[in-house]
């Protein structure tokens, strides 16, 4: 289960990537928001957040017009590695060396092209379970 979120500025963009996941079949929760009226995105980063903590989702997908603001709420969660993404370069990378359980994309930064084959990289990317990048993760953990 892949949980899914955004504010207002990034809507748009959610919409077409629940497209893509509903066509390639891919199980998702949408968390909101429903509509494109102005909202606050830490709601929507939050409620994706725990979600992955709890089990609920394998992983998030979360979207403001940056990206930022949602990831830093995104990341206040213990246990939440999200990762602004703008390129599948580092979509890959975050998996490979931070196993980043949540992608940050920017609806006012990235068209529905890119963020899809960026969404498409982070799900089909494992972690490379390398001693040095598994240290590194606890050493952000504390
Ligand atoms: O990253 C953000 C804030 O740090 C997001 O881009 C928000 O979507 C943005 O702040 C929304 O701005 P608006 O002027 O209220 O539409």
């Amino acid at each position: 289960m892949i949980g899914i979120g955004s504010d207002h500025g990034g809507y748009e963009l959610k919409q077409e990537i629940m497209g893509y996941l509903n066509a390639k079949g891919y199980e998702y929760r949408d968390f909101g928001c429903y509509e494109c009226e102005a909202c606050d995105y830490p709601e929507y980063g939050k409620a994706v957040a725990e979600a992955v903590v709890s089990g609920e989702c394998e992983k998030g997908i979360i979207i403001c017009g940056t990206g930022i603001g949602i990831s830093i709420a995104a990341n206040k969660v213990p246990g939440i590695r999200a990762a602004l993404c703008t390129d599948c370069f580092t979509a890959e990378a975050t998996r490979l060396h931070n196993d980043a359980n949540i992608l940050a994309l920017g609806g006012r930064v990235v068209g529905a092209g890119l963020a899809i084959k960026i969404v498409e990289t982070f799900l089909n990317t494992e972690f490379s379970n390398d001693e040095r990048h598994i240290n590194r993760i606890r050493k952000i953990e504390g």
